[in-house]
């Protein structure tokens, strides 16, 4: 039967009226508001045929709204997402730095100030607002109307920019992944790849033409001297950051969240971290984006004026994770619609993507030896999109040098791993060797290092250098296995084998316990 159903929406969606199908096919689809796994419903349910015919709709998410649907299409629901019940909710005691940029050319102790600053947000958040930027506000408001028109005009003709051809420097398009498997975002994008090879005005639509040139051109700007005050916060040279040819290069993604029907079954953006060196954000004022700060989901509260720039992966790989790219989401919302503009600091042509990219030598030492591999942006971003899938994971886990880092830190020499002994109860990160040395009979050849990783958040500065990222990730992908009971990917070992406890075994032992 449901069969059938596919088959009405691949004919139905090249009518006018297919977008009343979709209002009808959600509430014959959706029974409940709780969503069910993904996997337990294919009989009902053909995702490919559903993602095709909202594609080829060619319209978006604003499309289905103005259609009239007052349940979302399931291709749209995001498994296991329980805002309501989350272990990382959103925390108001913690709110993202803001950083004044007020006059640090003409005072130098001032701007000692603030590249400190720059340095502790890079290091804690991976995230912070910028005020007194020199964008005039007016050219920022502007900005978002002309992105608002673009996605509010005659629909036939926002259909004319729809597409998913990668080598178009500008193209609309909603969810840049949606054939890929997991739940859509409820968002529309437009995409303009703007430097090192910007695409022919008059391939820019002309309702937000002139705006797109004028604030590309001044974000660009604003990145040059966010980049030589990160490279001072970096005890570089001020100017290392801006000669990097792979982050020399910049595209936007302008966002439009329409509002949406059921907000508590899917996400305006899901989590991820940003694959760029550095990614400067202009949102409005209708809020939605968190980042993921100590294990909370913090919001990103919008400061009219100001700008926000976060980390990407590039920049976290290059600097041996000593600055942080953070994950961060948009919730979806029953009100809208909300307008971002995301200008993505990297050189995507052959020539940037190709340079090797790996811990800056200058920042590397005996305590703190390189964590990732020398690799190309290129190379991450072939697994990012082509094997990874854009899962909303960090690209840069296989890039790490992390299958030997625990064994790098008790290889360490004393001096230094030695500020980590201790057999004090209450430190949360320590190492020694047998915890029961003076209490047991007989003692074990071993060391150990001991995290204690919850229930309050360890700060990864507390961890050494040498392992902290690879404990920290690791940490938290035990936590999703045991607490959120997703699907983990359980990894080749040369020469292991996997056991696993079957039900019957399982049996007995709650069994033997409920008799005890
Ligand atoms: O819309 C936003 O506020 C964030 C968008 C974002 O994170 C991205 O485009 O990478
Ligand atoms: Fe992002």
């Amino acid at each position: 039967m449901y069969c059938d159903i596919s088959l009405a929406i691949r004919k139905i969606c090249f009518r006018p009226a297919c977008f009343r199908f979709w209002s009808h096919l959600a509430s014959m689809v959706v029974t409940s508001t709780k969503l069910k796994s993904e996997e337990s419903n294919n009989f009902t349910y053909d995702r490919t045929a559903e993602v095709k015919a909202f594609d080829d709709t060619k319209l978006g998410v604003k499309g289905l709204l103005d259609s009239g649907v007052t349940k979302i299409p399931r291709m749209f629901y995001h498994a296991k997402l329980d805002l309501n019940n989350e272990t990382t909710k959103s925390d108001s005691k913690f709110s993202v730095p803001i950083i004044d940029l007020k006059d640090i050319d003409i005072n130098s102790s001032l701007r000692v100030e603030v590249v400190d600053k720059v340095l502790s947000a890079c290091k804690k958040w991976g995230f912070f607002h910028v005020i007194n930027h020199g964008i005039p506000i007016e050219v920022l408001d502007e900005m978002i109307c002309g992105i608002r028109r673009f996605h509010e005009q005659n629909a036939e003709v926002r259909k004319s920019f729809y597409s998913r051809d990668n080598n178009k420097k500008v193209r609309y398009f909603s969810n840049v992944d949606l054939f890929r498997g997991h739940g859509a975002n409820w968002r529309d994008s437009i995409y303009f790849l703007l430097s090192p090879d910007p695409p022919n005005p008059e391939e820019i639509p002309a309702l937000c033409r002139d705006i797109v040139i004028e604030y590309s051109k001044k974000i660009g700007a604003l990145g040059f001297i966010i980049f030589e005050l990160l490279s001072e916060a970096l005890g570089l040279n001020h100017s290392y950051l801006n000669e990097l040819d792979s982050a020399d290069g910049q595209f936007i993604l302008s966002h439009y969240y329409p509002a949406c029907p059921e907000p508590e079954l899917t996400l305006g953006t899901s989590k991820h971290t940003d694959s760029s060196f550095m990614t400067i954000l202009l949102q409005d004022q209708m809020g939605g984006l968190q980042v993921l700060h100590e294990n909370q989901w913090v919001d990103v509260h919008p400061v009219h004026g100001s700008l926000v720039v976060n980390i990407g992966d590039f920049l976290q790989l290059i600097t041996n994770g000593m600055f942080a790219s953070v994950y961060h989401r948009v919730l979806a919302r029953n009100i809208g619609p909300r307008i971002s503009v995301a200008s993505f600091f990297i050189n995507t042509s052959p020539h940037g993507t190709s340079k090797v990219v790996g811990p800056i030598k200058e920042l590397l030492s005996e305590e703190n030896p390189p964590i990732y591999r020398d690799t190309t942006v290129k190379d991450v971003m072939a697994h990012y999109f082509d094997e990874k899938g854009l899962d909303g994971n960090t690209p840069l886990k296989p890039f790490r040098r992390s299958w030997r880092r625990r064994r790098e830190f008790h290889e360490m020499p004393q001096t230094l791993k030695g500020e980590y002994y201790s057999r004090e109860v209450m430190k949360k990160v320590k190492y020694g060797s047998n915890i029961d040395l003076y209490q047991s009979k007989y003692t074990d050849w071993r060391d150990t290092l001991f995290c204690v990783m919850g229930p309050e958040p360890l700060h990864p500065q507390e961890l050494s250098p040498i392992c902290r990222d690879v404990t920290m990730e690791y940490s938290r992908e035990v936590e999703i296995t045991l607490e959120d009971d997703r699907w983990v990917n359980v990894p080749h070992v040369p020469g292991a084998l996997v056991v696993n406890i079957g039900d019957l075994l399982q049996v007995l032992y709650h069994l033997q316990h409920s008799a005890l």
